[in-house]
């Protein structure tokens, strides 16, 4: 049996089980019968359904019944293990209540299927099957608490290290705050958590190493104190349990620095205290802390002590310190070499449990001898051959030095070439790029046809030098420049004078007219008239535009009435901020008063072409209103007929 708990499926809570079953039955079997047809076919019908949700309850219920082991089947470490953490009677309670359950579960059903086979009626059929289903649930509905609590050891067994009891264990135990973690992380890599107060490790942890080429679990336990078993916390009985039932070699950690704040006395006390537990199994004590206090170093009567104990109780003992690493290698192998010797002495099926890999691996195991080299403390001195002795030049390394060292001297590697002709060993390798040797094409005189040409250059630039002609060339067309840019600037400066002096056109008002009318002698009444007669036409002007706005405005809205100027003024800003689309088919309503420009008839057109498609598919766009169905039929007829709200 393997002891992985982790792959105990999760428990439904008994409301979430009952939906589930449920719907299931709805779903599985849908209501197909009608009151027109046959007795025994709606008999059968209903029967159907009773079984089939009896069928779902079971087995839900057996999935639950095989996942969670059963105490008396497994191995005796892990049943006292689940009950201390979660106490044996409650959970043997609670799997029976789940057991009864099912069983009540089947009886309901075979009942009513039987007095189903009498129903006479669709309406008498339909409500024995609802009562059937009723008292299912029921019945369900009184797992909750035990459904709930089973969840809860699921979740706890399955975050519990996967301990095998038949593998080499060693098992490590002790006072709390000695440093049993701190020893699992070194010789594992179990990365537990060590700080500097007691009990940080509340429960079993396990680590794996390596020894002799075969796999060791290494398991950590929370700390243990001097008292009596009653007395115990569930966190220490879990120590208390692994000591109590694993095949394991017990490593008692005991601090010699009394720095855990526990005295060497209550650390022997509790040894003592747990010596019928070590019971025919390899015990060795482990002195931890020397790099603070070593053994020599400790009073002489706590010496006195501790001798006494290892001689009476007959323990191996070790030393060793995690800080600086000392001893643990050692320690280390004189456990494994305790329980090694240990399990020679039981039978394979023993140490097993009758686990056929396992047996199988044990006896490959005993089978097989592991040579290894016999390690003899004896120098190896280099051996040299003879014939190197009688060679009487410089090695290459001398060559080397001489002429400078590494990286200066490079050895002369030709002399070793092998080739056809030894002559060649000297020549210049040819070097070759895409195909072609770089010395094919290597000009030997184009170093001096390259001077030749920067001579000739050189005396080029001197004649340039000496030319007279160049340079007074040059001045010319300098003064030209400059004359021509000071001639613009001339025109520029003209040109801003005679804007400058442009006399400024009065126009003359009525005012000024009538004085310059009146200074002549002219009667002036006619020039009154004429201006009353402007202002009028004006005015007249005026109030058509405004009329023929406020008619375009009404056309648009008809519902708004009222003579309200302001009212019109708002409006009318709103129809100007309109889209031009919609003043296009406005002008159109009024009968083409409105004449079209170019532009305004490619809009029309464009957007004729857009609604083209669309309207010759007869289809729903966007724009289309929509009213969703808000009481879909398929959901709100037949089945909530008894004040239900919820639907399945
Ligand atoms: N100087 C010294 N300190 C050590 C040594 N081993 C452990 N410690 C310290 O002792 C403290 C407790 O170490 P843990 O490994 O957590 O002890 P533990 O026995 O696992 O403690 P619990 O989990 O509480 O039972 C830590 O602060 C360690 O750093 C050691 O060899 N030398
Ligand atoms: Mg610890």
């Amino acid at each position: 049996m393997s002891y992985n708990f982790k792959t105990i499926r999760p428990v439904m809570p008994a409301k979430d089980m009952i939906n589930v079953i449920l719907s299931k039955t709805q779903r599985k079997t849908p209501t197909v019968v009608h009151p027109g047809y046959d007795i025994s076919r709606i008999r059968g019908f209903y029967m159907r359904k009773v079984k089939f949700t009896q069928e779902t309850i079971h087995e839900k219920i057996d999935t639950i019944l095989q996942d969670f082991p059963k105490l008396d089947d497994i191995h005796p470490f892990y049943a006292d293990l689940i009950n201390v953490l979660y106490d044996k009677d409650h959970y043997k309670l609670a799997l029976g209540h789940v057991h009864a359950c099912r069983n009540v579960i089947d009886n309901i059903a075979k009942d009513y299927c039987r007095l189903l086979k009498y129903g006479d009626s669709l309406y008498r059929c339909k409500m024995l099957k609802r009562a059937a289903l009723g008292r299912m649930c029921t019945t369900l509905k009184k797992l909750t608490s035990s459904l709930n609590y089973l969840d809860e050891v699921r979740k706890h067994l399955s975050r519990m290290p996967a301990i095998n009891p038949f593998e080499r264990t060693l098992l490590v135990t002790g006072f709390p705050n000695v440093g049993k973690s701190s020893f699992v992380n070194n010789i594992t890599n179990a990365n537990l958590d060590v700080q500097p107060y007691p009990f940080t490790t509340q429960n079993l942890y396990v680590g794996h190493t390596d020894y002799n080429f075969v796999r060791w679990q290494v398991i950590d336990t929370p700390g243990v104190l001097d008292h009596s078993l009653s007395e115990r916390n569930p966190i220490e009985m879990q120590a208390i349990t692994a000591l109590a039932h694993l095949k394991a070699c017990i490593m008692f950690f005991l601090d010699i620095s009394e720095t855990c704040s526990y005295s060497i006395d209550q650390q022997i006390a509790l040894f003592k205290d747990l010596k019928p537990l070590f019971k025919n199994k390899p015990l060795l004590l482990v002195m931890t802390k020397i790099d603070i206090k070593k053994f020599e170093q400790l009073d002489p009567i706590d010496q006195q002590k501790l001798q006494d104990v290892i001689q009476s109780e007959n323990v191996f003992y070790s030393q060793l310190s995690n800080k600086s690493g000392e001893g643990i290698a050692l320690v280390k192998e004189k456990a494994c070499g305790l329980l090694n010797e240990w399990r020679q002495n039981l039978k394979p099926e023993q140490l097993t449990g009758g686990n056929p890999n396992l047996l199988r691996e044990e006896s490959i195991l005993q089978g097989v001898y592991i040579a290894q080299p016999k390690r003899v403390n004896q120098k190896r001195m280099p051996v040299i051959p003879q014939v190197m002795g009688k060679l009487n030049r410089p090695t290459l390394k001398d060559v080397q030095e001489q002429n400078g060292g590494a990286g200066v001297f490079s050895f002369p590697l030709q002399e070793h070439f092998l080739l056809e002709n030894p002559d060649w060993k000297y020549d210049a390798v040819p070097e070759i790029m895409d195909g072609k040797n770089i010395g094919d094409f290597v000009d030997a005189d184009i170093l001096q046809r390259l001077e030749e040409l920067e001579k000739e250059e050189e005396m080029m630039d001197q004649a340039e030098i000496e030319d007279p002609e160049e340079d007074e060339r040059e001045e010319m067309l300098l003064n030209t420049r400059d004359q021509i840019n000071k001639k613009r600037e001339m025109i520029k400066e003209e040109h801003h004078m005679k804007m400058k002096q442009q006399v400024k056109l009065h126009r003359p008002n009525l005012e000024d007219a009538k004085e310059d009318f009146a200074k002549k002698g002219i009667d002036t009444t006619f020039l009154e008239q004429r201006a009353q007669k402007f202002a009028a036409k004006k005015v007249l002007q005026k109030q058509k535009r405004q009329q023929q706005s406020s008619d375009d405005s009404d056309d648009n809205d008809m519902d708004i009435e009222g003579n309200d100027r302001n009212q019109r003024k708002g409006r009318d800003a709103l129809s100007r901020s309109r889209s031009r689309l919609r003043e296009i088919s406005r002008s159109r309503s009024r009968g083409n008063k409105k004449v079209l420009t170019a532009q305004e008839q490619a809009m029309e057109r464009m957007s004729k072409k857009i609604q083209r498609r669309r309207r010759n598919e007869a289809k729903a766009g966007d724009g289309d209103t929509k009213i969703d169905c808000k009481m879909p039929k398929h959901l709100f007829t037949g089945k909530s007929g008894i004040g239900k709200q919820s639907r399945r």
